[in-house]
């Protein structure tokens, strides 16, 4: 199997620290996550920019899109997204417009099921229609109420859906190895990053740690 990549969650509203972070990080993660936050904040302007200076990063928007999912997504794929999240919880229609712009840009989408009830049948639907990547998603304010993806992501995995499981929601040092042997293929990380008094040795530690899962 392939190794798991790790995702950097860029949670920031400023232009200019986002850049600065995604500086710190980009030699240890895969990919370069625009947060929902950031990207309501600063718009395609920072994807153009992290697309120009990260090369040889992978370019996530979580964008949650939530309707008119071809139309809003298409100018983030052009602009150099190379994976867009549309909602769990949206239309069929609404998802299946993110996966035909992404496949019409040579990229990926990624369906987040972030507050999705039946969360084994968005996800086995959603890979039936196309989408390459399912997110299983503990969002901040769960993560404040207490929950974490770990039982989720469980379900969804012996789903066996044959697509990426990427998953979010408070992984740190202690548990992103444990993720990745329940079944992720992508774990993403923002606050045990940023939140660390050296972002970069905290991402170079979560390397290691990932690499040897
Ligand atoms: O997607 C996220 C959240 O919903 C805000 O948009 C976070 O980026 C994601 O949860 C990763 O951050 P941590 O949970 O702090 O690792």
């Amino acid at each position: 199997m392939a190794k798991a990549l790790i995702q950097m969650a860029l949670d920031s509203l400023d232009f200019d620290q986002t850049i600065a972070l995604a500086e710190q990080v980009s030699p240890y993660v895969d990919i370069l996550e625009v947060g929902t936050p950031c990207i309501k904040y600063n718009g395609l302007e920072i994807v153009t920019a992290l697309k120009a200076k990260f090369p040889n990063n992978l370019i996530l928007v979580d964008l949650k899109t939530m309707d008119a999912g071809e139309y809003e997504a298409t100018p983030f794929y052009e602009a150099g997204a190379d994976i867009c999240t549309v909602l769990g919880v949206s239309d069929k229609a609404t998802m299946g417009g993110v996966i035909k712009a992404a496949n019409a840009n040579n990229a990926e989408a990624q369906i987040d099921l972030i507050s999705v009830k039946d969360k084994k049948a968005v996800a086995t639907e959603a890979a039936k229609n196309g989408a390459q990547i399912i997110g299983v998603h503990t969002g901040l304010d769960a993560q404040a109420a207490g929950q974490t993806p770990f039982a989720d992501l469980q379900a969804i995995a012996s789903l066996n859906l044959g697509v990426r499981i990427s998953v979010a929601g408070g992984l740190n040092k202690d548990t992103i190895q444990k993720t990745i042997q329940a079944g992720a293929n992508i774990v993403v990380v923002g606050a045990a990053i940023y939140g660390a008094p050296s972002p970069a040795e905290s991402a170079k530690e979560l390397r290691a740690l990932v690499d040897a899962a």
